[in-house]
């Protein structure tokens, strides 16, 4: 498995010391995960010297040993440099680590609390109270962790009452970055939003983020509560573009459309714009599930019901949930039959595999007693407890190989270059869904293959409305002549 992951393009965003009269102030990162370790090597980057504290300590002992823990293009060459020219180290967490920092970020995790939609603010909380005792005077408190409007005002209490009479400021400073896309969309954002209530803390942000105002990257000054928010309601709103796209992806195939011209059609509109609505198999991640949850979890406790998001929860809950019927509606039933998973992390670019719809459908493949075997480009799934039941191909050839389906879940580069005619061949049956609509209907035809997209009518199904009829004659007959294979 290919654990390196390739470079970016070269960014315009370099390290220029010089722009500060003062020396770069020192940084402290609280959590070097996902967030973190991208945060804290692309500061580095821009010259600032960074120290990345965790309390795992084998994520400390590979960041040490020059390894990222985690796939993300670039991440680890960029890592290597900073560390090299000085800039960047890694430690476990330990309370001196925090003494002479400027600024210290909190970049831990918020998932939801077991059962619950609430975010579990624990992880937060505690790592307040483990940096509060060693904070200096003047000190920076930036929280980069996605949470509920208010938290910031209760980090400030802690530190308060642990600190009495220490002078010090806490930030609001969501981050916005993708994963698979993290070292790219942390150094050129669209927008940085800065949230506090301090001259202070303002000017230790202008600082931070000088080079990005530089490059006329807007930056909004807001209060904390709206920084909060502001992180939640985005991921809401991306949220829903894709529920949306996925809810009109059911209705075309119904109604005899295809959804790619469709959500085509609409993106043209500069008013809605084309992204974010590419139908799918449900929004996975670690950001999406939880933060929508989060999200009706607030609205609910504030009694203003968040009800567009309560809906994107319930429809993407619904479209994980049907995978596999789809998947049995393809190929008759499942029973008996080996069915090649093509990808298992919920996006391309990256090894996560929290929330994945993967998670959902294989699981649920086997217990309908199909012999699933699955192959992704990086996620290594030793021990994942969902994917017990069903075996890791170490290629994409051997997952292929003598299968009487193919269901693909994970747009991977990968899977775009692949021979179809070769993959036909070396199959047993021909069924292939695709829950991506990577391919196009009519190369799959002439590679063999039954191919079942999702958010375009099987062509039998075509409604018989007088218009319909005429269609779904025309298309009987390029059926017959053999100029389109029945998907
Ligand atoms: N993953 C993303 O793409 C993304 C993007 C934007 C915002 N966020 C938000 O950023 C936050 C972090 O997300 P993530 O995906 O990086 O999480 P993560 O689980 O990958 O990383 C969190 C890290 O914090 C460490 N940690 C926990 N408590 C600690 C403590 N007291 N001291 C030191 N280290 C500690 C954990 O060991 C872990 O390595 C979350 O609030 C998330 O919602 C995530
Ligand atoms: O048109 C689309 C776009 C996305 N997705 C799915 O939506 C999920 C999330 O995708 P994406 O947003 O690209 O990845 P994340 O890394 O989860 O990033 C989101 O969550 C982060 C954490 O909060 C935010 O920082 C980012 O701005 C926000 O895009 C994935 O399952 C995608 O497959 C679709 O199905 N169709």
């Amino acid at each position: 498995m290919n654990r390196r992951a390739p470079e970016t393009e070269a960014d315009p965003t370099s390290p220029d010391p010089s722009k500060n009269s003062l020396p770069a102030p020192g940084i402290t990162m609280i959590g070097a995960g996902y967030v973190g370790l991208v945060t804290g090597t692309c500061l580095a980057k821009l010259g600032f010297d960074v120290l990345c504290l965790d309390t795992n300590a084998n994520r400390v002992a590979a960041l040490k040993a020059g390894r990222s823990p985690i796939y993300e293009p670039g991440l680890e060459a960029l890592m290597e440099r900073q560390v090299a020219e000085g800039r960047l180290r890694f430690d476990t967490f330990e309370p001196k680590g925090v003494a002479h920092a400027d600024f210290v970020f909190l970049a831990v995790g918020t998932p939801s609390l077991p059962g619950s939609d609430q975010a579990d603010l624990s992880q937060i909380f505690e790592a307040t109270r483990m940096v509060a005792p060693q904070l200096r005077a003047g000190a920076c408190l930036v929280v980069k962790s996605t949470v509920p409007a208010g938290t910031n005002s209760t980090i400030r209490a802690i530190v308060a009452e642990r600190r009495p009479g220490l002078a010090f400021s806490v930030v609001s400073n969501p981050e916005f970055l993708r994963e698979g896309r993290a070292v790219a969309d942390f150094l050129r954002p669209d927008r940085i939003v800065v949230g506090c209530h301090d001259d202070a803390g303002r000017a230790g942000m202008e600082r931070i983020y000088r080079s990005f105002v530089d490059q006329d990257v807007p930056v909004l000054f807001t209060s904390p509560e709206n920084a909060e928010l502001i992180k939640y309601a985005a991921n809401a709103f991306l949220a829903m573009k894709v529920a949306f796209a996925n809810e009109v992806s059911d209705l075309c195939e119904a109604a005899g459309g295809d959804v790619r011209d469709v959500v085509r059609g609409i993106g043209l509109d500069a008013r809605i714009g084309p992204r974010f609505l590419e139908p799918g198999p449900g929004f996975g991640g670690s950001c999406f599930p939880k933060d929508t949850r989060a999200f009706v979890d607030i609205g609910r406790r504030l009694g203003r019901p968040q009800r567009l998001v309560e809906a994107v929860v319930a429809i993407n809950e619904d479209r994980k949930e049907s995978l596999s019927s789809r998947v049995a509606d393809a190929l008759g039933s499942c029973a008996g039959k080996t069915i090649a998973v093509l990808g298992v992390a919920f996006k391309p670019d990256t090894d996560d595999l929290r929330e994945a719809p993967a998670l959902r459908l294989i699981p649920a493949l086997v217990e309908a007693g199909a012999e699933v075997r699955f192959y992704d480009p990086q996620v290594a799934a030793a021990g994942v407890a969902e994917l017990e039941g069903a075996l890791q191909a170490s290629t994409l050839a051997a997952a292929l190989e003598g299968a009487d389906a193919a269901v693909l879940l994970t747009e991977w580069a990968e899977f775009r270059m692949l021979d179809l005619v070769s993959a036909r061949r070396s199959m047993r049956g021909a069924t292939f869904v695709d829950f991506r609509n990577l391919y196009a209907r009519d190369t799959m035809g002439k590679a063999g293959f039954l191919y079942h997209p999702i958010g375009s009518a099987p062509l039998r199904d075509l409604p018989l409305l007088p218009e319909g009829i005429a269609a779904s004659r025309r298309v009987s007959r390029a059926v017959r002549d053999g100029r389109v294979a029945m998907g």
